[in-house]
């Protein structure tokens, strides 16, 4: 099981030997009665994609609001690069990279005006014309950012929060409403930042980013981690499966210990925590009776699956 609140013990020789670029212990986040961050702890690491998860209004926002500097927070600590991103804003924003859930650029700037104003807060901006061409905005340079389309528009807001070369970048919904094709490009460029040694923390609803992105997960609900790990470790609270159709008057296999049987002949479908072993059993005895098994699946869980699992609150029980 893996719903560590701390940190596990970084592997030598990778990112986890170099200080966190963000530190969050035990945060909490209070809207006047109401707690909506209880305590959390995470760590990302430069080099590294940390990706929070949860339905909506599980908290993601409120716990991101305080690492961008935009709340204090109600209870334990958060650092970005060492520094209080609140207290110590003139250290921590010129390295700091925020992509907000929605952004309220005015419209009648152009795309390029909208860059090129941004730019004259930072230090040492991305020339205008690199800006939009990492976002594939370069064909739009000229055009009312009020005329965008959706999916342009949070194309631009990505430029914006890169804009900085920032080490530290947070992403709350990334690639909510682009298309499949600018969703990949947004995938790129989060990965080349990483590789470029940049700290990532993201949120999203789209669980295949995560799986695409993240080196680990954290899954949080009602204000509270709940999961977390490497998506390996996430996947193995879940019981993998395996499931094969039968000839019509085939032999059913004997069912293995600890086997959960979801359904029967002719279209099986099994659930175990032991895939290795348990598909073994299985093609040793289909050789052995001569049973040929159609539409072979064995499969470990997917971090849908977990996610699923904590969303409807079976993820401990299974
Ligand atoms: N300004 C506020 N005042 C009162 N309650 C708030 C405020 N902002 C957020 N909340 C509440 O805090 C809880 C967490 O909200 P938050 O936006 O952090 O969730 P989230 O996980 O980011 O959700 P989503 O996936 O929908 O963006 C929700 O119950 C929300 O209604």
């Amino acid at each position: 099981m893996a719903v560590p609140t701390a940190p596990a013990p970084a592997p030598a020789g990778t990112a986890r030997s170099t200080a966190p670029a963000v530190e969050v212990v035990d945060l909490q986040r209070r809207y006047g009665d109401f707690t909506a961050v209880r305590g959390i702890s995470f760590e990302v690491h430069p080099g590294e994609v940390f990706a929070l998860l949860g339905v909506n209004g599980a908290g993601k926002t409120s716990a991101l609001e305080v690492l961008e500097g935009l709340a204090d927070p109600d209870g334990g600590s958060v650092r970005v690069l060492g520094a209080d991103p609140v207290a110590e804003r003139a250290r921590v924003r010129p390295h700091l990279g925020v992509l907000l859930q929605s952004s309220g650029l005015p419209g009648d700037l152009t795309v390029a005006e909208t860059v090129r104003t941004w730019g004259r807060t930072l230090t040492a901006p991305r020339p205008v014309d690199e800006a939009l061409d990492q976002v594939g905005l370069t064909g739009r340079a000229d055009v009312r950012v009020r005329s965008l389309s959706g999916g342009e528009r949070r194309r631009l807001d990505l430029a914006l929060a890169l804009l900085g070369r920032p080490s530290v970048v947070v992403l709350d919904e990334p690639t909510t409403g682009l298309d499949p094709e600018s969703r990949r490009q947004v995938w790129r460029l989060v990965q080349d930042m990483v590789a470029g040694g940049a700290a990532v923390v993201l949120t999203t609803h789209h669980l295949e980013e995560a799986e695409e992105l993240a080196d680990r997960v954290a899954v949080l609900k009602a204000g509270q981690i709940v999961l977390s790990g490497t998506q390996a470790e996430i996947a193995e609270t879940q019981p993998a499966t395996i499931r094969f159709t039968l000839d019509e008057g085939a032999p059913l296999p004997p069912q293995p210990a600890g086997v959960q049987v979801v359904s029967t002949a002719p279209r099986v479908e099994w659930h175990t925590r032991a895939l290795q072993p348990v598909l073994a059993d299985l093609l040793g005895w289909a050789a052995r009776h001569g049973v040929v098994l159609h539409a072979l699946h064995a499969r470990a869980a997917s971090l849908e699956q977990a996610f699923l699992a904590v969303a409807d609150g079976t993820h401990d029980a299974a």
